[in-house]
C-alpha cells in the first residue's frame, strides 16, 4: 500500500499532524483497519459448463490476498475476455478491490473476476480481504480531486455495502457502479 500510495503521488501525512483530512495516514489506518477471509470450496460439478462456482463480481476493500490450490478456477476479465490466472504454488495473487478504486478517485481499476468449476477435481481458495476499520468511510483522497479532476466516487462504508448486498444477488461491479456520481 505505500508503493500504491507513493505511486498516486499522495505523500502520507505524519501521523502527529493529523489533520481533520484523515487520509493523511491510510497505511497506518489500513494497519489497524478490518480483514475478511473468505474460504471457498468448489466441488466437481458435472456439467460444469452450466453453471460458475463464483459470479462475475470485484471486491470489498482495498487489497485481496488470494491463496489458491493447484486447480484452476480463477478468471479475471481483460480487454473483455476472461483470462485464466494461471495458479502459481506458494504465490498469492494480489486483486486491486472496489476502496482502492474510489480511494484513487478511478485511477486503480478494481479487478472483475469469476471463477469456473471443472468435472474433475475440487478446488479450494482463501481470500484475505484488507480495508479500513469497518466503521470508516471510504471516499476519494481529497488530493487527488481538483478542478481538473472531479470527485468521481460517492463515500461509502461497510453499512453501505451490507445493506446494498442484502437487497440484491451480487452480480458484477454492482456495488461500484452504484458508489459512481455521474458526470457533475
Ligand atoms: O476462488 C477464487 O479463486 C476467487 C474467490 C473470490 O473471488 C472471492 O472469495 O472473493
Ligand atoms: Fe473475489
Amino acid at each position: 500500500m505505500e508503493a500504491i500510495i507513493e505511486s498516486l503521488g499522495i505523500i502520507e501525512g505524519n501521523q502527529e499532524k493529523e489533520t481533520e483530512g484523515k487520509d493523511e495516514n491510510l497505511v497506518k489506518e489500513l494497519k489497524d483497519g478490518s480483514q475478511m477471509m473468505v474460504a471457498n470450496l468448489y466441488p466437481p460439478c458435472p456439467e460444469p459448463d452450466l453453471t460458475l462456482g463464483m459470479p462475475p463480481h470485484s471486491d470489498y476493500g482495498f487489497l485481496t490476498l488470494l491463496l489458491q490450490d493447484e486447480v484452476e478456477g480463477l478468471q479475471i476479465q481483460f480487454q473483455q475476455k476472461w483470462v485464466t490466472v494461471q495458479p502459481i504454488s506458494m504465490a498469492f495473487v494480489i486483486n486491486v478491490g472496489d476502496h482502492l478504486e474510489i480511494y484513487s478517485n478511478g485511477k486503480y481499476k478494481s479487478v472483475l473476476h469469476r471463477v469456473v468449476v471443472n468435472a474433475v477435481k475440487s478446488r479450494t481458495s482463501v481470500a484475505s480481504l484488507h480495508s479500513l476499520p469497518f466503521n470508516h468511510t471510504v471516499r476519494p483522497s481529497p488530493k487527488l480531486i481538483d478542478e481538473a479532476n472531479p470527485k468521481l466516487y460517492a463515500d461509502t462504508d461497510f453499512n453501505s455495502f451490507i445493506a446494498y448486498i442484502s437487497s440484491k444477488e451480487p452480480k458484477r461491479k454492482d456495488f461500484l457502479d452504484s458508489r459512481k456520481l455521474t458526470s457533475p
